[in-house]
Parts: structure tokens; C-alpha cells; sequence
């Protein structure tokens, strides 16, 4: 199966809260147009609009993101072409039929395609469009920039769900794509990735999952077990090392992690290792013990590598909702966070946090979690999220 497919098949899979939305918003204020003719002319979006007859292209094609464990940094993306506060063209070109307008086969031998109900957007819609996305935890600041987006140069135009999708997904994808960056690897080693986030929220999952994408890939890798508060997290990362031929090195319960981290970038040098991955407990309730614990581990760490650490990865869960926000800004104040990982994608049907965690902290996303097996960890692309967000058939 394809990665969209799976994607579609897994993330939300209590179907897009978006889908959802669109559908009762351009029934309840909607008509059917007349059918279009069959003669292969596409309707033009509304009475309002010229007709423009060209078909809708695609949107763009599948990234092909490498995987988080290849090593060659990941190419910036595409510059956009446009500002991201400058709206689009009111003409853009992507606002013909979508496929599922083609006429069916009685429609074509009727010599006309199926009926399709458009709705006139205008401020009520709009309205009900925002509110739409804040329902899928895009947030209201979000939820408002990606409307205004929709609405400029659309007033009084009519739209039918399959266009509002692909217009919206567009949107949305513009906004994702300055963030969609693998974790970058550096010719340093070991290169130590520092793992911080909440409990619960996938740390340990996580760097097993990349553990063991590192070492399919042909990098050494090092694990430093660091929550040592937690003799589950221990076992757990145990079991992902085993898996995957990683090291993982441990302390006894309740010890210094600092100490335990010195120690495995000792050895993750002497061994030559490409990788040292470093969990974290992650008690957020007691800001001031995990602030010391973690400036600590940074501080000791130093002393054997004063650029170390290069990466340090948020882990989020995604089934936390605006909540995911909240925790940016308070490891944001913790540690120095380079980039950010999202997990259980699979487990919610609103994934829009991730819009608005791109929309306003622009941190790199280098891969979303979308299950609990060790391939279920895959590079984030926008094109496809935005499609699976509201909830397109195709990427
Ligand atoms: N469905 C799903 N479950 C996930 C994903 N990532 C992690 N999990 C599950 O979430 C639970 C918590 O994951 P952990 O990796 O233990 O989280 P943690 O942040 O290390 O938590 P602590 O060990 O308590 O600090 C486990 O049951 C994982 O299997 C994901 O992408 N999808």
C-alpha cells in the first residue's frame, strides 16, 4: 500500500473531522448546479467566476521524502512562490471539477455528467468554514489565516465540497512545507540526539522506531535509556534495542541521567558510533526538577562535546490537540528545540494541530507517528497530510 494510502487508512480514521464539516456546510446552504454538458468541457467553479474551461491539474506529486535515517541532509523545500501572507491569484488554477464530477456512464450516455451541489461562499460560509477547522484543532488563529486564504478573491463564488477540499489542502500545504525537514544528520560522531517530551507521548517508541531506521540504513547507533525513573521505559527501549542490534546502555533506577548520558557518549565514541539517542523522562508537572534534569544532561554532555547536543526532538502526541501548542512553548523554555516528531496520528481525527504547531512556531517536522510498529514511523509530507487532513481521495 501506498504511504497515502496508509496515511488516509490510519490517520483519522474516524474519517477527516474536516470531510465531515464541508459536507453539512454545502448541504445546508447549497443547490445543484445544473448538470454540466459532456461534451468534456469542465464547469467553470460559479456563475461569478469566467468560465475556465481547463481542467484542474493534480497537486503536485508525492515528495518522495527519504527516510529520517538517510544520510545525505534533505534538500531545503521549493521556495513558494508566493509570501505566505500574500493570498493567491483569485484565478488560481486549480479550481475546475474534481474527479468525482466526471460524468458516470448513464451521465455520459445522457450526454450529461452528475449533478453537483456548490454552495455561494459568503460570510456565513466563511464563517462556518472557520469553525470547521477549529473543530479539527487547527486553532482560531490558524483556523482564520487558512480561511481568509480560502476566501481572498472567492466571495460570492460557488464551490462544491470536492473544490473546497482541494483548495483548502493547497492551503494547508503551503503552510506545511517550510517545516517538512528530516532530521538532519551532521559528519560529527556520534552525533547525539537528545529526546525530550511529555510521558506517554512516544519518546521511547519513537527513537526505537529510528534506532532501527538508522541501522537499516547502515549508521551505529548508541541508546542512552535516560529516563531512569521509569523501569517500564528502561525494558521498553531494551526491547527496541534487542530488536533492531542497537546498544542500549541503562543505569540503575532512580540515578543520575546526566551521569548515565556521559558515560554512553563515552562509549558511543570509543565505538565509533554514528548516533547517540538520549530518552528523558518527561514530568512536566514538576517543571523545575525536569528543567534541572534536562540542563544537567545538556551541561555534562558539553563537557565531552561542547556542540552536543545537535538535534533535540520534541515528541508529541497528536491525540493531545491544542494541548500540543502549550508543550512546544514549555520545552521551547526547557531545552533548545531543533525539531519536532508527532505521534499517533492514527489514533485522532484531528490532526489540523500539526497546521497550526507549522503555522506558529515554524519547527521542523521530521516524521510522524502513525502506529506502533518500527515502519509506522514515516518522514512527514505535506501534500499527502494536507490531502488526509480534509480528506481528499487521492495526494
Ligand atoms: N497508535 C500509536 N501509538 C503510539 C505511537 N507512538 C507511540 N505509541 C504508543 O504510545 C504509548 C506511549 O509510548 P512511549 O514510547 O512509551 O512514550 P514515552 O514518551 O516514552 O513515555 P514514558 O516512557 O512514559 O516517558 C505506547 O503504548 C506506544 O506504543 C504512534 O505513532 N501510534
Amino acid at each position: 500500500m501506498s504511504f497515502f494510502g496508509k496515511l488516509k487508512a490510519r490517520m483519522f480514521k474516524s474519517s477527516s473531522k474536516i470531510e465531515e464539516g464541508l459536507d453539512a456546510i454545502v448541504e445546508e446552504g447549497g443547490a445543484e448546479d445544473a448538470p454540466p454538458p459532456a461534451s468534456g468541457q469542465a464547469p467553470a467553479a460559479g456563475p461569478a467566476s469566467p468560465s475556465v474551461p481547463h481542467p484542474e491539474p493534480d497537486l503536485p506529486p508525492d515528495p518522495v521524502a527519504p527516510p529520517p535515517a538517510e544520510p545525505e541532509p534533505e534538500p531545503q523545500p521549493e521556495p513558494e512562490p508566493a509570501a505566505r501572507d500574500v493570498p493567491p491569484p483569485a484565478e488560481a488554477p486549480a479550481e475546475g471539477p474534481a474527479p468525482q464530477q466526471r460524468p458516470g456512464i448513464l451521465g455520459r450516455f445522457l450526454g450529461r455528467g452528475p449533478a453537483v451541489v456548490r454552495r455561494e461562499l459568503d460570510d456565513a460560509m466563511l464563517e462556518q468554514l472557520e469553525e470547521v477547522l477549529i473543530q479539527a484543532d487547527m486553532g482560531v488563529d490558524t483556523a482564520l489565516r487558512v480561511s481568509a486564504r480560502f476566501a481572498e478573491g472567492r466571495m460570492g463564488r460557488r464551490f462544491g465540497v470536492e473544490e473546497i477540499k482541494r483548495i483548502l489542502a493547497r492551503e494547508i500545504a503551503q503552510i506545511m512545507e517550510p517545516v517538512a525537514r528530516p532530521m538532519p544528520l551532521f559528519p560529527k560522531k556520534p552525533q547525539v540526539v537528545l529526546v525530550v517530551g511529555v510521558n506517554g507521548s512516544g519518546k521511547t517508541t519513537t527513537i526505537g522506531k529510528l534506532a532501527s531506521q538508522f541501522r537499516a540504513a547502515g549508521k551505529s547507533v548508541v541508546i542512552a535509556a535516560g529516563d531512569t525513573f521509569r523501569a517500564a521505559a528502561v525494558e521498553q527501549l531494551q526491547v527496541w534495542g534487542e530488536r533492531a542490534g542497537v546498544p542500549v546502555m541503562t543505569a540503575p533506577e532512580g540515578s543520575d541521567p546526566a551521569s548515565l548520558a556521559f558515560d554512553a557518549h563515552k562509549r558511543a565514541e570509543e565505538e565509533g558510533a554514528d548516533l547517540l539517542m538520549i530518552d528523558t523522562a518527561g514530568r512536566l508537572q514538576n517543571r523545575q526538577d525536569l528543567m534541572e534534569e534536562l540542563s544537567k544532561i545538556v551541561r555534562v554532555i558539553r563537557k565531552r562535546d561542547e556542540g552536543a547536543p545537535h538535534n533535540t526532538l520534541l515528541v508529541l502526541d497528536a491525540t493531545t490537540g491544542q494541548n500540543a501548542l502549550r508543550q512546544v512553548e514549555e520545552f521551547g523554555r526547557l531545552a533548545d528545540v531543533t525539531g519536532l516528531v508527532m505521534t499517533k496520528l492514527d489514533g485522532t481525527a484531528r490532526g489540523g494541530v500539526l497546521v497550526a504547531l507549522a503555522d506558529r512556531f515554524g519547527l521542523p517536522i521530521h516524521a510522524i507517528g502513525i502506529g506502533e510498529q518500527v515502519g509506522d514511523l514515516a518522514p512527514f509530507a505535506p501534500e499527502e497530510f494536507a490531502a488526509a487532513l480534509v480528506g481528499l481521495d487521492d495526494a
